[in-house]
């Protein structure tokens, strides 16, 4: 901080360089997998059967006496297809970060000269209905050939692409990845009796996040109780 910060070490990055990075990251990778994970939630209280599928794989390939592992991944093509599923449907980043044209340049025939600002838009390339199939439906199966192995189309870009793409990706997916198998290894989620499913709209802050979920969970394997928890997310923020 302070005077001290802005000089320069001998490999010239200074102490605000270092705390703008640390801080970046944290800003960048909080909001964005949190947001995520309550997105593929919202969908799953939508789609009761795409969560009883999830956990049939979750029981079949890992079971209930051991916790999820990374390794687990490739045992389990359908939760993989849900989580794309839901970053395709709901991106958190509809709109990316701004680009700036570094050459003179052209998109689609369209001539982009240096300088230009571009805003890729990220939500109309995951809604196109050239590229995708009944785009504005939540089908995980999309992301799966007819043997059921996982498909990843050209169009599905979550994290951007190019040198600016996300910086966190293998760690957002593996994080993602981790919450929401343990999350529905243990436990069901659905709407609490007379509450409304989830708004799937959205708004649009700094990452397009749910207007607000009710949800109930209760333990999925009960042994000697019941244990239930009421769940309310309101703008983010959970009560
Ligand atoms: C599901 C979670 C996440 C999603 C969907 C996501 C998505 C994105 C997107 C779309 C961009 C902009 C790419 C572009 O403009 O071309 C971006 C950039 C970035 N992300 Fe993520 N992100 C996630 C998690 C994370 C995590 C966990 C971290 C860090 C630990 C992170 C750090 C960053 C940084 C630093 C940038 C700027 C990269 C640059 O401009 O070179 N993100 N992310």
């Amino acid at each position: 901080q302070g005077q001290k910060s802005s000089k320069p070490k001998d490999d010239g990055i200074t102490d605000d360089h270092v705390l703008m990075t640390a801080a970046e990251t944290f800003g960048a990778g909080v909001e964005t997998t949190s947001t995520t994970l309550l997105w593929i939630l919202a969908y799953l209280l939508h789609h009761p059967e795409v969560q009883e599928r999830v956990q049939k794989e979750l029981d079949e390939h890992v079971g209930s006496e051991r916790t999820v592992t990374i390794s687990d991944r490739g045992q389990l093509p359908y939760l993989n297809s849900v989580i794309n599923e839901g970053m395709r449907i709901r991106p958190v980043s509809p709109v990316l970060i701004p680009h700036t044209a570094m050459t003179n340049s052209s998109i689609g025939g369209h001539i982009v000269s240096k300088g230009t600002r571009v805003l890729v838009n990220m939500w109309s390339i995951h809604h196109d209905p050239d590229h995708w199939d009944t785009p504005d439906l939540f089908k995980p199966e999309r992301f799966l050939d007819q043997h059921g192995q996982q498909v990843t189309p050209s169009s599905f870009l979550p994290f951007g692409a190019g040198p600016r793409v996300c910086v966190g990706k293998s760690l957002a997916i593996l994080e993602v990845f981790l919450f929401l198998s343990s999350l529905l290894q243990r436990m069901s989620f659905r709407v609490p009796n007379g509450a409304p499913l989830p708004n799937l709209q959205g708004r649009l802050g700094v990452v397009l996040q749910p207007l607000g979920i009710r949800m109930d969970t209760s333990a999925k394997k009960v042994v000697h109780e019941v244990r239930e928890v009421h769940v309310v997310m309101q703008h983010g923020h959970r009560i």
